[in-house]
């Protein structure tokens, strides 16, 4: 056979498994809701696939189903959320990733290997491809940053001298210098969830699991932890599942969120997506809670309205950016934008929040600007003001 022949065939061969698995996947129900809602990209390489997972513990009087027939597939280098309240089932799924907690029924693909039936030996070895930080961050007390972070490397039988390095490295980009003769007691709690997080990277892994790891910090904090987390996903390209019960820890940092409720995941998508069109109430409800926190009105009585101008609000969800579409609308339109108020968060693709205008021009080109900016999917309130 030619080379040229058996290349094509080969790649023929390629792209009919691939067309099988993904006609397989969209069977799934879970993943057909993503696929209506087109963010998955397929040539994107999953990292982790789930089929039909569920967890059922039983204790003397009871059975509890916390994780029910959970299908999903999260692409390298995703930061993906999931979302839901307490007892939804979120910690068991997260568990059941690195099959910390064993499945009733289903199996955990991560990095191409089946998990669910490995031996422990191997489960072991497996494990180290995958990172986890914690809520109160499980750190070793009496050893300090340094030590803590060496702990992993000394597990991995790493050399002395490669163990050494690995670790500065780490320090460096946790942005823990400085503090690494400290103990833990003598760290605050953001500096505790860094050593955390150096600690999970310190093999590293392809994928980094967080417990709720933010729920213990102040807001400033959460803020810092989240961006050590957008850096280290985009200087890695480490993928990153994280369980919050918070809104504004998905909006700030997931591409894509799965809403967990009653150990199903009932709705899923890029973050962007769900905010704009969330379909099931309780989806609904979190982004709700989010418009809520963002959703501060202007000092009505102290906005003066003069003849011929009129106060607009514009809601962003996603795309585009507010600051182009403003610039955009001042230079097509003969028109005067005010801007009064504005809570516009960044999402990972677009914004979210809304902007409040005053407009001046004429009736018509007023209305023109409105139509624009519908055009470009913002959505837009005139407010009648008296
Ligand atoms: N080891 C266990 N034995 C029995 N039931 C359990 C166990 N672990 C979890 N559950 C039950 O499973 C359900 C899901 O719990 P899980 O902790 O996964 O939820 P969660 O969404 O993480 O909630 P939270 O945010 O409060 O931790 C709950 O009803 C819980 O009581």
């Amino acid at each position: 056979m030619k080379p040229g022949n058996r290349k094509l065939m080969l790649e023929g061969a390629k792209s009919c498994k691939a067309r099988a698995l993904r006609d397989e996947m969209i069977e799934d129900t879970s993943l057909s809701v993503i696929r209506q809602k087109g963010f998955f990209d397929w040539r994107k390489h999953s990292v982790i696939t789930l089929k039909g997972i569920s967890k059922t513990y039983k204790t003397k009087n009871t059975t509890v189903k916390a994780v029910d027939q959970v299908n999903l597939t999260i692409a390298e280098g995703q930061i993906y959320g999931v979302i839901g309240y307490s007892g939804a089932g979120k910690s068991t799924l997260i568990r059941l990733l690195n099959v910390l907690e064993k499945p009733t029924t289903g199996t955990v693909v991560v990095d191409g290997t089946e998990l669910t039936n490995l031996p422990k030996k191997e489960l072991r070895k497996e494990r180290q491809k995958i990172g986890m930080i914690f809520q109160h961050f499980n750190l070793l007390w009496s050893r300090t940053v340094r030590e803590n972070i060496s702990f992993p490397l000394e597990v991995a039988k790493l050399p002395a001298q490669d163990r050494k390095k690995r670790v500065e490295e780490l320090i460096d980009l946790v942005g823990l210098r400085g503090r690494e003769d400290n103990y833990p007691s003598q760290l605050s709690g953001g500096q505790k969830q860094r050593v955390g997080i150096a600690r999970a990277l310190a093999n590293n892994p392809k994928v980094l699991l967080c417990d709720e790891a933010t729920s213990a910090l102040d807001p400033k904090t959460t803020n810092s932890i989240l961006d050590l987390l957008i850096d280290i996903n985009q200087k890695l390209n480490l993928t990153i599942v994280l369980i919050t019960h918070e809104m504004h820890v998905i909006q700030k940092v997931c591409h894509e969120v799965a809403v967990m409720d009653n150990g199903q995941i009932v709705e899923q998508g890029a973050v962007h997506e769900v905010f704009r069109r969330p379909e099931k109430s309780m989806t609904k409800e979190f982004v709700k809670q989010l418009s809520q926190s963002n959703d501060e009105e202007p000092l009505w009585d102290e906005i003066k309205v003069n003849e011929g101008e009129k106060l607009v609000s514009l809601t962003f969800v996603g795309n585009p950016a507010e600051e182009s579409l403003v610039t955009d609308v001042i230079r097509r339109f003969p028109i005067d934008i005010s801007i009064l108020h504005g809570n516009i968060a960044k999402l990972q693709q677009g914004s979210y929040g809304k902007l409040y205008f005053r407009l001046a021009g004429s009736d018509f080109h007023i209305e023109q600007t409105l139509d624009y900016i519908r055009s470009k999917e913002v959505e837009v309130e005139v407010i009648e003001h008296a």
